[in-house]
């Protein structure tokens, strides 16, 4: 594997201007929780700021963020008042699922190469309580080894790449770990590369190494008072978990956090499902690594190739709206409530991604066969 030297413009402006001027994250907004509804928000920040916000802001954010494994949502989700059915009704009128709509989906797929990308946590494995034993099924793994036979496949997840990798296991993929700071090609070089497809290697926060592993030391001791919490070094980001943590508590967790990266105003602090993640103030998301990861399999400006993002999280927002802005493919939210979002179909859960991508490869299978002889 060589080590690619490639200027990206948004990454080279890595540092001084990005400081002083942090890049709008996409205000993905989660569901109000409470109010028995699933009311959609017009505006909710995703980037916690450090310097003005109070700290029950932040619980807010941290209590909205994870709305299907809230006790009331998920009791929503298997006894939804008529309110909540009318609402989930129009979502998914304009998020029709990717699997009632495959035929639309294949259709517009026609004379090109699709390339899938594929998010980890809660779109190819169900979320649970412990990261470390986030698994994906041998099924869900065979689903995604079938895919990448016909569609260059690329995982993309705010994890650890190697430990990512460590979890699909598939050799032939493209991983873009660290949310997307991370990426590499695949060990083995798959069949359907094109001939001006680049080798990869790709770290555009490479000189925020040491300052991570620093920040990763001080947030593990400032968190072990907090039962529950769990701090994991994603090695470009690092996620502070708070799944386990008693709600009570959740305001002084974010106070240490708080107190720790108030020493650090070259990183930023953003919020997952029930996770905090601290990341450089680099212009970089899975939105560009979707990208930089078209242009590597040698699709840079063509229209012969149909990307389809699948993920369930708000950071896979930046790589929806990467597609909703070039016109090109689609994304998939994974989701079983509504969201507002940029993904044009949806998904409900990760059996239902695993179905989704045995479609694809079975319609793919069937159209490669010979037609039968006249
Ligand atoms: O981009 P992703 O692949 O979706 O990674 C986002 C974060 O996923 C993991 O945390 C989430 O899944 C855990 C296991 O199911 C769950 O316990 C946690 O509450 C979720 O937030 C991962 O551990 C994080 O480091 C990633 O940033």
């Amino acid at each position: 594997m060589t080590k690619q030297n490639v200027v990206m413009p948004e990454a080279m402006a890595i540092s001084v201007a990005a400081v002083a001027n942090p890049p709008p994250l996409f205000p993905y907004p989660p569901p109000i929780r409470g109010g028995g509804g699933f009311a959609l928000r017009k505006k909710y920040p995703s980037q916690l700021d450090l310097g003005g916000r109070r700290t029950n802001t932040w619980v807010e954010s941290m209590k909205a963020s994870s709305p299907t494994h809230s006790k009331a949502a998920a009791a929503l989700v298997a006894a939804p008042s008529v309110g909540a059915q009318d609402e989930y009704a129009t979502w998914i009128m304009r998020h029709p699922s990717a699997l009632s709509k495959f035929e639309q989906i294949i259709s517009a797929s026609k004379g090109k190469q699709i390339v899938m990308f594929l998010d980890y946590d809660g779109t190819l494995s169900p979320i649970v309580d412990d990261p470390d034993s986030a698994f994906m099924s041998d099924a869900m793994r065979a689903a995604v080894r079938d895919a990448a036979r016909f569609f260059p496949t690329a995982i993309v997840s705010g994890r650890c790449r190697d430990k990512v990798y460590s979890f699909v296991g598939l050799a032939e993929l493209y991983y873009a770990g660290s949310h997307g700071m991370d990426i590499k090609g695949p060990a083995r070089g798959p069949r359907y590369k094109k001939a001006k497809a680049k080798a990869v290697l790709f770290q555009p926060a490479s000189e925020f190494l040491p300052m991570i592993d620093e920040v990763y030391k001080a947030l593990l001791e400032k968190t072990k008072s907090v039962p529950g919490a769990k701090v994991e070094n994603n090695k470009f980001c690092v996620s502070v978990h708070f799944r386990c943590v008693d709600e009570k508590s959740w305001s002084g967790l974010a106070e240490e956090v708080m107190s720790v990266l108030k020493e650090y105003p070259r990183l930023r602090l953003t919020h997952g499902r029930k996770v905090l993640e601290i990341k450089p103030t680099i212009k970089w998301d899975k939105g560009k690594a979707l990208e930089f990861l078209l242009e590597s399999l040698g699709f840079a400006d063509c229209n012969d190739v149909l990307p389809v993002y699948i993920g369930d999280d708000r950071t896979d927002e930046d790589a929806f709206k990467v597609l909703r802005d070039r016109g090109q493919g689609f994304g998939i939210l994974v989701s079983k409530l509504p969201k507002e979002t940029n993904a044009s179909y949806s998904l409900r859960e990760p059996s239902e991604v695993m179905d989704f991508l045995l479609r694809l490869v079975e319609w793919k299978r069937l159209s490669l066969k010979p037609g039968p002889m006249v």
